[in-house]
């Protein structure tokens, strides 16, 4: 970028240094949100009229001119009363003209305020017989713009007052610190809205222009700041405001996919915390679900069968309104009208319901290491663990440090193996696989911990009673499994694990000594299944004895329903998601996630990093 000066004495170089920015910064943005924030940024008329301003005022404080008198105002009067009745002169009658002209008097009176440095308003006195049990009043001016004030109000139910009840974190009124939670709102613009329902409130700020006066009576308890540690949390489902008939105010409300990072700035609602998106320029906080909140309604959308169908507890529903400075299109809100939900109901009476997913295990290859068994633990999805939000921090791998684990999940025939094996092939010294235990008698060509770990039936069945398996099953009348200590003894040798599970395993090796980076390996769709594998060769199920065949259109309709479920039920588990369509496309994909799993910053689970 080469060196912008704003060249000493040249008092256009601020102006134009602030023209050449968004140009000069171009080639080093590069997200099209980033790239326009600047544009609007830079390109703001204020902003550049401030800075016109400001030149101009650098050259006065250059040249310091004093002034001569402050007192210009009386004596352009002393001199015109001088002159009146004097001469009929043209000169004396122009001079006369010239002085009597408003603008002329304001401008030396502005003059004289300057010269005399007085620039406070002047107060009136105070009146001596203050009342003491007489309300304090906050007059506020605020000038509108093009940002929401971020705050939302609402009628008090029993006062029937108009109170601030939010102030979003980072927003403009927050910024301002002059109006708090509680502040009870009196007048806008000079009008009274203590007869007014929110909505008209609202109908008022967006009809204004300029500046707008609140006149408030603050709350007796002013906010204590908070001082709340910065917290970042991983969503773990798909949140729209504009769908959530339970949020007190729409306007006010953060969209945000699963797997977006979020800094919550406020958890002093129980039910709505105020969170922004990680790394957005807006400063200003949204509401979002809190946890618990989140949990509650997730636990009484629980099929009708199982829940206690919600009550009617009273027909009331509080709601606050965003208080904008930019037209809204507000909601009607019928402020009478709806129900509230008490946190009393919500757990009581619904059973957790477990099911069983029948899937397709294949008879897997030793050559490729992959297990033989079927899988013994029962696939019931853990509809307790309701995903909301996990905590985070960000995570760097120290060089010299323990990999982590890498986990590959997918429906069968997706090409799991492949990958490992192209991944194996790739690196034989940096990536491996884990060596699985059975309990089947060694062959004669087979070694110890080479192809398997050999051990008893007995010894096997204590293991497993001990929880020394990730997986395990039984094929044929043996045991086969994977131990955490074979993974273990991978990591030991500093190279990369690469394990493929079921699904419902992740959640037991996601702990701070695995710090497991999940990859879902997802078909493409149907269509180009057909196409890509019309050479690929499957092993059949153990029940078939023969050998290889081609895949079968039942085979792509189950992989790809598979993979939906898979998705839906254990999405926020996966921290990479790729289409394995073009097989060589989808292993550089898979090197290059790896590579930076090893090198770059990543969000991982606050506990990983307690250990
Ligand atoms: N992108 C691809 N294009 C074409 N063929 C592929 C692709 N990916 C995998 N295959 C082929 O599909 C077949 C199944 O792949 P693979 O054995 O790796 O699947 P898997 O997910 O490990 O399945 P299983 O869980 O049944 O062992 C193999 O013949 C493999 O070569």
């Amino acid at each position: 970028m080469p060196a912008l000066s704003t060249g000493s004495g040249n008092y256009s170089g601020l102006h134009e240094l602030l023209c050449a920015l968004p140009s000069q910064l171009q080639p080093h943005v590069h997200s099209q949100d980033d790239s326009t924030f600047l544009h609007n940024m830079f390109g703001e008329r204020s902003l550049h009229s401030l800075v016109k301003i400001h030149e101009r005022l650098q050259h006065y404080e250059e040249h310091s001119p004093a002034p001569i008198l402050d007192s210009a105002g009386s004596l352009a009067a002393d001199l015109s009363e001088e002159l009146q009745g004097k001469s009929a002169s043209e000169e004396i009658s122009e001079l006369l003209n010239l002085l009597a002209k408003p603008h002329v008097k304001s401008l030396l009176s502005v003059h004289d305020t300057v010269a005399q440095k007085s620039y406070d308003p002047e107060l009136p006195p105070l009146p001596d017989d203050i009342d003491d049990d007489e309300v304090s009043v906050k007059i506020i001016r605020l000038v509108k713009n093009k940002e929401p004030l971020g705050a939302t109000i609402k009628r008090d139910e029993h006062t029937g007052a108009i109170l601030i009840a939010r102030i979003m974190r980072g927003g403009a009124a927050d910024r301002s610190g002059l109006i708090h939670v509680g502040d009870v709102l009196r007048e806008v613009n000079g009008v009274p809205v203590d007869d007014k329902k929110p909505d008209e409130i609202i109908h008022i700020l967006s009809q204004s222009q300029g500046a707008i006066t609140f006149k408030l009576i603050p709350a007796i308890k002013e906010e204590t700041p908070s001082k709340e540690p910065k917290m970042f949390v991983k969503t773990l489902f798909d949140y729209d405001p504009a769908e959530d008939k339970a949020i007190p105010c729409k306007e006010a409300g953060l969209a945000f996919k699963r797997g977006d990072i979020l800094q919550i700035m406020s958890q002093d609602d129980a039910n709505w915390w105020q969170a922004k998106q990680d790394g957005h320029a807006n400063p200003r906080a949204g509401l979002i679900p809190s946890k618990q909140f989140q949990e509650r309604r997730f636990a009484l959308r629980r099929p009708a069968a199982s829940v206690l169908q919600p009550q009617k507890i009273s027909n009331r529903r509080s709601y606050d309104t965003a208080v904008e400075f930019a037209p809204l299109e507000a909601e009607e809100i019928e402020e009478d009208d709806g129900w509230f939900y008490g946190s009393g109901f919500y757990l009581s009476g619904y059973h957790v319901a477990g099911f069983r997913r029948s899937f397709r295990l294949s008879r897997r290859d030793k050559k490729t290491n992959k297990s033989m068994y079927e899988c013994k633990k029962s696939e019931q999805y853990d509809m307790a663990d309701v995903a909301t939000y996990e905590e985070v921090t960000p995570h760097r791998r120290q060089s010299g440090a323990k990999h982590r684990l890498v986990v590959l999940v997918g429906p069968t025939g997706v090409g799991l193996n492949e990958l490992k094996r192209k991944l194996l092939i790739s690196d034989p010294q940096h990536f491996s696989v884990t060596v699985p235990h059975t309990s089947r008698p060694k062959r004669n060509q087979e070694n110890e911990g080479v192809e398997y770990h050999f051990i008893s039936k007995n010894i096997f069945e204590t293991d497993i009673h001990n929880n020394k398996f990730i997986e395990h099953g039984e094929y044929k009348g043996n045991y086969y499994g994977t131990s955490l200590d074979s993974v273990r003894s991978v990591l030991s040798k500093n190279k990369v694990c690469l394990l493929d599970v079921q699904p419902h395993t992740i959640k037991h090796l996601r702990t701070a000594e695995f710090k497991p980076y999940v990859v879902f390996v997802k078909p493409p769709p149907v269509e180009r299944l057909r196409e890509s594998r019309r050479n690929a060769k499957v092993i059949p199920g153990k029940d078939d004895k023969g050998s290889a065949k081609s895949f079968s259109e039942e085979d792509f309709l189950e992989m790809v329903s598979t993979a939906q479920q898979m998705e839906s039920q254990h999405g926020h588990l996966f921290e990479k998601i790729i289409v394995n369509d073009d097989l060589t496309a989808a292993f550089t994909e898979l090197k290059v996630a790896l590579k930076k799993v090893e090198t770059d910053t990543h969000w991982v689970p606050i506990s990983w990093t307690h250990s």
